[in-house]
């Protein structure tokens, strides 16, 4: 469940409905936290919320994070260049705290499978935990392994690599993946970018890119200005194709 500010918009997530939740706008009662969704509450200091149910994306935003995760605005190029849907089998190289995992999951599910590799431990069981949350373990394959060691899944979709060596990787991405399947690699930087293009000599390059986003700050009856604080630069995406 969330609950909106609604003076600000801003917005919180209840995981337990049945402590006081403390913002800075105030503490809201238990009590009132439990009321329907729709209701409109108070916080001691006086401030209204509105309570709403909560949706996917919701629950992802509110995951537990370790290591740096791809940014909402890059899921969503990605999604704009790649049609990822149900059925498809999917690697993915990177696994982190498994948050673009868990929308590869949702969008491949019900007869789907993302097989997710990430050499660290505790990653690992970050994002086991994370995936176990939004029950979606079940499309989900958590590999403790080195992608760049080799890729045991053949006839693959799409190959998604976040790691900082994806030119390592090409050879065993080629030989996993379908013909016409995609080769996705998110780098934060051109030098990066470019040292994957000089390695690639099997791929179709499809295009490099990079996605801009800035949120506009309505202040009701005043002003509509964007915000003063944004991130510019996340990750440049490249994309191949296996053809
Ligand atoms: C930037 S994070 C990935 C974040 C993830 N995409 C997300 O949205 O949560 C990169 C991860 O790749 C893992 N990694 C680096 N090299 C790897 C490799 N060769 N094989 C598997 N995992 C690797 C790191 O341990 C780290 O957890």
């Amino acid at each position: 469940m969330i609950i909106i500010h609604r003076k600000t918009g801003k917005k919180f997530y209840i995981e337990d409905k049945d402590k006081d939740f403390n913002t800075h706008f105030g503490i809201i009662k238990k009590e009132d936290l439990n009321k329907e969704p729709g209701s409109i509450i108070k916080s001691h200091l006086n401030e209204e919320f509105l309570i709403l149910e909560d949706n996917f994306n919701d629950l992802v935003r509110y995951l537990k994070r370790g290591p740096q995760s791809i940014h909402e605005k890059d899921i969503g190029l990605l999604y704009s260049l790649v049609n990822i849907s149900p059925g498809m089998k999917i690697v993915e190289g990177g696994t982190g705290s498994g948050i673009l995992t868990s929308y590869l999951a949702n969008s491949v599910r019900p007869n789907g499978k993302v097989y997710s590799y990430e050499i660290r431990e505790d990653f690992y069981n970050i994002a086991k935990k994370n995936l176990e949350k939004l029950k979606l373990l079940d499309y989900v394959e958590l590999k403790l392994k080195n992608i760049n060691e080799g890729i045991d899944e053949k006839d693959i979709d799409l190959i998604i690599l976040d790691i900082p060596d994806p030119w390592n990787t090409l050879d065993h991405a080629y030989n996993s993946l379908k013909f016409g399947g995609y080769l996705v690699s998110f780098l934060p930087n051109i030098t990066s970018v470019l040292k994957l293009l000089y390695s690639n000599d099997k791929f179709l390059l499809i295009g490099v890119y990079e996605n801009f986003y800035r949120k506009w700050i309505y202040e009701k009856g005043k002003v509509l200005r964007p915000r003063n604080l944004e991130l510019v630069h996340t990750e440049f995406i490249v994309l191949f194709r296996k053809v």
